[in-house]
């Protein structure tokens, strides 16, 4: 049975990645800074002027004809306030899907709870790090404080890519568990072109990339060619 493949997200450092990623059939434009972490998050005024673009190509190309936009609000510890205040200043910016990271804590589900006011207003994504013993056990969590999805990335960039980490049996587990608490799904973490066949058949509604999309890596610049050849091997069949 012909699978429809997982979405593509591709994080970008300014308005000029965001129009290539736009242009090369990114599904989801991720507002994100490599320089400054793992979820390393984009200034207030620059994320203001990105939902200004991203606002203009709906009245452009339509609703239905831009990819969807996400941010992430910088590396936080997992203090609820922090957290709350980091994803509330992206959320104020208009940008309509904001991304945390939810390292495994002891207060990791004072975060999720101190997030659900927002989440009643805003779509976030929580993020899991696979490096860093994911605990699976806070998809409920999440699925109670209404957000709207889970991905899991990697922390450490170095550590090598999100397969080195998990294998494809317990990525599928936590997809299937996700969607169990209605989260849509995303895979990521310095995944590369070869990690693609791998991962197309666990299921995810999307996977996500920066250091494959880039000449010299993640905090290099977004390579056309690069996010075209992403596109491509997400679209090749798959016998899975
Ligand atoms: O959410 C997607 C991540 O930005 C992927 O970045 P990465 O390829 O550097 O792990």
């Amino acid at each position: 049975m012909k699978q429809t493949p997982p979405g593509l997200l591709a994080s970008v450092t300014d308005l000029h990645e965001m129009e290539l990623a736009r242009a090369g059939g990114a599904d989801i434009v991720d507002l994100k800074q490599p320089s400054f972490g793992a979820l390393g998050a984009w200034s207030t005024d620059s994320l203001t002027a990105a939902v200004m673009l991203w606002t203009s190509w709906g009245e452009q190309l339509g609703e239905q004809g831009r990819p969807a936009l996400s941010a992430t609000i910088g590396d936080q510890p997992m203090v609820p306030a922090l957290v709350r205040a980091a994803a509330e200043r992206v959320a104020r910016t208009g940008v309509p899907l904001v991304k945390i990271g939810l390292s495994a804590s002891q207060h990791t589900n004072e975060c999720i709870e101190a997030l659900a006011p927002l989440a009643s207003r805003t779509r976030l994504i929580g993020v899991l790090f696979a490096d860093e013993a994911p605990d699976f056990g806070i998809l409920a969590a999440l699925g109670r404080a209404g957000f709207a999805g889970v991905m899991i990335d990697t922390a450490d960039k170095k550590a090598g890519s999100l397969t080195a980490h998990l294998d494809p049996l317990t990525l599928g587990q936590f997809v299937a568990e996700a969607r169990r608490h209605g989260l849509i799904t995303g895979l990521a973490g310095s995944l590369r072109l070869e990690d693609i066949p791998l991962l197309v058949g666990v299921g995810a509604d999307y996977l996500g990339f920066r250091g494959a999309l880039c000449e010299g890596g993640r905090t290099g610049t977004l390579d056309p060619l690069r996010l075209g050849q992403v596109h491509a091997r997400l679209r090749e069949p798959s016998d899975h």
